[in-house]
């Protein structure tokens, strides 16, 4: 399949008719057609009778697996890619099923609830994948395709592919957006800017409302805008040539990728701090695509999604027979990325026995794989990045030091989004523009509670805002409602998430001496906290992990021991 083919519709297989409906509204405001099956028997007829580009479909349903259609279109040889939606993965639960799919050829899978990041990043590995098959191989030495485990799923990016290593965003742009309409990578940020004029009525009330930080922002109308006549953004995004994953003009980002390019240059270890969603791995993969390890493999690894005991095999592969089920040799991170970069996200996770591990095998500048009597030297360089205070975790132990030195020889730390705010208001039209076209409007209490709400979640919860925001609109205007977001100042430090006032507000349960069990009120407390963090989150686990502090897979073990759904 290329790009092009996406022309070709998706099908959705799901015998809920409310996640077909989300899934196809959604799919179709990415600008792509979209089909639907409501069990597999039906899936099975239509896939023999048309041609998709993509399917997703549904595990378990009334007449039968999801894992039965994607046998169908692998028996059929179908040049279709296809990715199975599973019931929440728990740490008993259905990963066995998610495995067989991936084992049987479905390309990837994603856990319910979906998110609509989730459903575009998925939509984008189906080009991508497709793109590898029909140019590779090209580096790194003979690996065998890298596996895919269930938690771990490291995102293996291919060496060479200059379209998608230069410049992810555009390429979505590109992929997504109705073909023929001058998109924002083939139009100058200025251009954008330059297209979009002052809107002739200027309530005065809104005018009062805004903040010093945005003056440039144009007056509000309380009337919808139109895009010919929305607010008017003074200067433009700056978005350099050689650092294109990172927007912005404030002078944090400026400096940010001033140290990209310098450490671009050097081989030091970076280190990279900041907020979820702030941009650590897009500087990661900036720094790598600017170096000359650049046509060498990019393997980014979330080692907190990483259980433990696959750890050692995944980060340093595997001999044939060295345990059992290791039925063939297999290659880990560090040799995947031989030549190029590892990125290690969220390397707080490691268990501290494998920091141990981790720590030998940059030193030595050599890995071992389990089973192996040989080590082999792998040439990588590591770029390690994590929103938790490593500082902090050396301090209590829960990291080691020397591991933290080698990591941070470089720190780079990426703003969060709260304080670019002279950059808002340009990154929320940029995005706009870039994935929904021209044809959106905003009315002028969206915009103001937009320009004036704390994103905890940075980049990628604005992302989230507008996508989800797109989707409910109505008449294509996107109201304050469609935003769906908690009125937050500002001001707001990041430590202070509305789930503290939640939890001020809701008070403690009672605690009955001689009456209340210990256990079952610790539950409940930690049920009400983990629940506060999933709202707060909008059921995204990683982030709702993030925000209270623990590894996703405590979170995940959390949820599962109190039954949460
Ligand atoms: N400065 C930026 N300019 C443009 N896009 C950005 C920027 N920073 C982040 N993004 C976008 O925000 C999203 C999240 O970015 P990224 O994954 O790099 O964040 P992160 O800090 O690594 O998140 P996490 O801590 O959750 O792993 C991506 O879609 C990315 O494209």
């Amino acid at each position: 399949m290329t790009r092009s083919s996406l022309n070709r519709p998706i099908l959705v297989v799901d015998d809920e008719a409310d996640i077909r409906d989300l899934m196809e509204i959604t799919l179709m405001k990415m600008g792509l057609s979209v089909d639907t099956a409501e069990g597999v028997n039906i899936a099975k007829k239509k896939l023999n009778e048309n041609k998709y580009s993509l399917v997703l479909t549904d595990m378990r349903m009334p007449d039968g697996s999801g894992l039965e259609v994607v046998e169908h279109i692998m028996s059929n040889n179908m040049d279709t890619p296809v990715a199975v939606i599973t019931a929440l993965i728990t740490a008993f639960g259905n990963a066995d099923q998610a495995v067989q799919a991936l084992k049987i050829g479905a390309f990837d899978y994603l856990q319910k609830p979906i998110t609509l990041a989730q459903l575009r990043t998925l939509v984008k590995s189906a080009v991508k994948v497709q793109d590898e098959n029909q140019n590779a191989p090209i580096a790194p030495p003979p690996v065998q395709a890298a596996p895919k485990s269930v938690a771990a799923a490291p995102v293996v990016s291919k060496p060479t592919d200059s379209t998608w290593g230069q410049n992810e965003w555009a390429d979505v742009e590109n992929t997504l957006s109705e073909k023929n309409k001058p998109t924002i990578s083939q139009v100058v940020p200025q251009k954008i800017v330059d297209n979009i004029t002052l809107p002739n009525a200027v309530a005065p009330s809104m005018e009062k409302r805004r903040v010093a930080s945005v003056a440039a922002v144009a007056p509000v109308a309380e009337t919808p805008i139109v895009p010919t006549a929305a607010p008017k953004v003074s200067g433009s995004l700056k978005r350099d040539n050689d650092v294109p994953r990172i927007l912005g003009s404030s002078q944090q980002i400026e400096e940010v990728r001033r140290l990209i390019r310098k450490l671009a240059d050097s081989n030091v270890p970076v280190y990279i701090s900041g907020e979820s969603g702030s941009g650590k791995e897009q500087a990661a993969r900036s720094i790598h695509e600017l170096s000359s390890r650049a046509d060498k493999p990019f393997i980014a690894v979330n080692c907190g999604a990483i259980p433990e005991n696959l750890m050692e095999s995944e980060f340093f592969g595997y001999k044939k027979g060295s345990f059992t089920g290791a039925d063939q040799d297999r290659l880990g991170f560090f040799q995947h990325a031989h030549g190029g970069t590892l990125f290690l996200d969220e390397v707080a996770d490691l268990p501290l026995a494998m920091q141990v591990k981790l720590l030998r095998a940059i030193q030595e500048k050599a890995v071992r794989r389990i089973g192996d009597a040989q080590e082999v030297k792998v040439d990588v360089r590591i770029i390690s990045a994590t929103h938790k205070n490593l500082e902090n975790l050396v301090e209590s132990g829960a990291f080691r030091q020397d591991l933290f030195y080698r990591l941070n020889v470089v720190t780079l730390k990426m703003p969060p989004l709260r304080e670019m705010h002279e950059d808002l208001e340009r990154l929320i039209v940029h995005l706009l523009h870039k994935h929904h076209g021209t044809g959106i409007r905003m009315t002028a209490s969206a915009r103001d509670a937009l320009l004036h709400y704390g994103y905890p979640g940075n980049f990628r919860e604005l992302e989230n805002i507008l996508e989800r925001a797109v989707a409910l609109a109505n008449n294509n205007t996107i109201d304050v409602e469609d935003l769906q977001i908690n009125h937050q100042p500002m001001s707001l430090d990041a430590e202070q998430f509305p789930l503290t006032e939640g939890l001020a507000a809701t008070g403690l349960p009672n605690f009955q001496m001689g009456h209340t069990q210990l256990q079952d009120y610790l539950d409940d407390v930690e049920r009400q906290i983990l629940q506060q963090a999933l709202e707060y989150t909008r059921y995204n686990r990683t982030q709702a992990a993030k925000v209270l502090g623990i590894s996703f897979r405590s979170m995940r073990y959390r949820l599962d021991r109190l039954a949460i759904e």
